[in-house]
């Protein structure tokens, strides 16, 4: 029994990880999203892009019988770190560039 379990926490473990690595790879994109959205001069917030997500991530968690509101909470973290990992960005970015125009 207790073999079993250290198994599952194994294949627990596993998951975990692969999932930190996608996080990891789904914040690695701010940058670039943060970079074009200055030049194009729009806001780094884009609700019609959100509710697409969120109605997307609906009909997953349908597909895939996880509870929606587990789905949904999950990506409403997600999205508001990616927000701020931009604001970051574009926020040191005009730092540096206000100390090399001085
Ligand atoms: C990443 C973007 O910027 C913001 C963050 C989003 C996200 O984390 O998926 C979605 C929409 C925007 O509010 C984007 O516009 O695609």
């Amino acid at each position: 029994m207790k073999k079993k379990l250290a198994e599952i926490r194994k294949k627990i473990d596993d998951i975990d990880n692969n999932i930190l690595k996608l996080i990891a790879e789904r914040n690695s994109l701010a940058k670039d999203v943060a970079e074009i959205k200055n030049q194009l001069g729009i806001p780094i917030d884009d609700p019609d892009r959100e509710k697409y997500i969120y109605d997307r991530i609906r009909k997953l968690c349908k597909e895939h019988n996880v509870d929606e509101n587990v789905g949904i909470k999950i990506f409403q973290i997600l999205i508001e770190h990616n927000k701020a990992l931009q604001k970051k960005y574009l926020e040191e970015t005009q730092n540096k560039n206000k100390i090399f125009k001085q």
